[in-house]
């Protein structure tokens, strides 16, 4: 079974189509480039597979259950499918980077204790610990990818969903969040315009590129 399959997919905005009869998937382990120009729909694609946009006509299948209305993506956003917006600080919450990265885990049942022990663990492998009682509102941009990629982390998902993940990060840090990825062989769909970031994470034999 594909992690996801997307069959002639349109989604529309303003009246105009964005993107018409758009087809692929996703198996295990693969990570599914989107290219394109600005203004292209990468973004819009992220949002309608979350539901967070709706989509006017074909099929968005996750796991292999056919989702279409609100509440079949609902329990996906829960944490099973996880995702970094374009502009990270719309989804961060706070107060403290510490209570951001937690609120996932709580949200998922977890008790105090437990959620915040997987927020701790999370913020040492993105080697932002000295960030944990921050609050969020003082973070620079590459602070807050990193929060929000640790907050996204932190709820255990099965698949990533990335858009624009280098945004605001220096060739240093590019460089760390790409060995992260690797090591997390997770499925992924990742917008970028890095191509160097893209090439450099790219399994040629596994992974694939859609060109908006
Ligand atoms: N909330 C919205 N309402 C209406 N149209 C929108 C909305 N958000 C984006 N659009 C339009 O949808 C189109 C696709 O935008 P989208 O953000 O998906 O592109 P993108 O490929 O991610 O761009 P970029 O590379 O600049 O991030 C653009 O024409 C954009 O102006």
């Amino acid at each position: 079974m594909n992690i996801l399959d997307v069959n002639q997919l349109q989604v529309i905005r303003n009246e105009q189509a964005i993107f018409t009869d758009l087809s692929f998937c996703l198996q295990d382990r693969q990570r599914l480039f989107l290219q394109g120009d600005i203004g292209s729909g990468k973004s819009t694609l992220l949002h309608s597979l979350l539901g967070f946009v709706p989509h006017a006509q074909g099929e968005i299948r996750w796991f292999g259950q056919l989702c279409r209305q609100e509440r079949d993506f609902v329990p996906l956003r829960g944490g099973r499918v996880g995702i970094c917006f374009q502009h990270s600080a719309d989804q961060l919450f706070g107060p403290t980077v510490l209570d951001d990265v937690a609120f996932g885990p709580l949200n998922q049942g977890l008790n105090k204790n437990q959620a915040y022990d997987i927020a701790l663990r999370q913020l040492e492998r993105l080697d932002i610990t000295r960030l944990k009682d921050r609050s969020v509102n003082t973070l620079s941009g590459g602070e807050q990818n990193f929060t929000a990629l640790a907050g996204v982390l932190s709820m255990q998902p099965q698949v990533l969903l990335l858009d624009e993940p280098t945004n605001g990060l220096d060739a240093k840090n590019i460089a760390k969040l790409t060995a992260l990825l690797r090591e997390l062989s997770l499925p992924m769909i990742i917008a970028s315009h890095d191509q160097v970031f893209i090439s450099t994470l790219t399994d040629p034999n596994r992974d694939l590129s859609l060109q908006f």
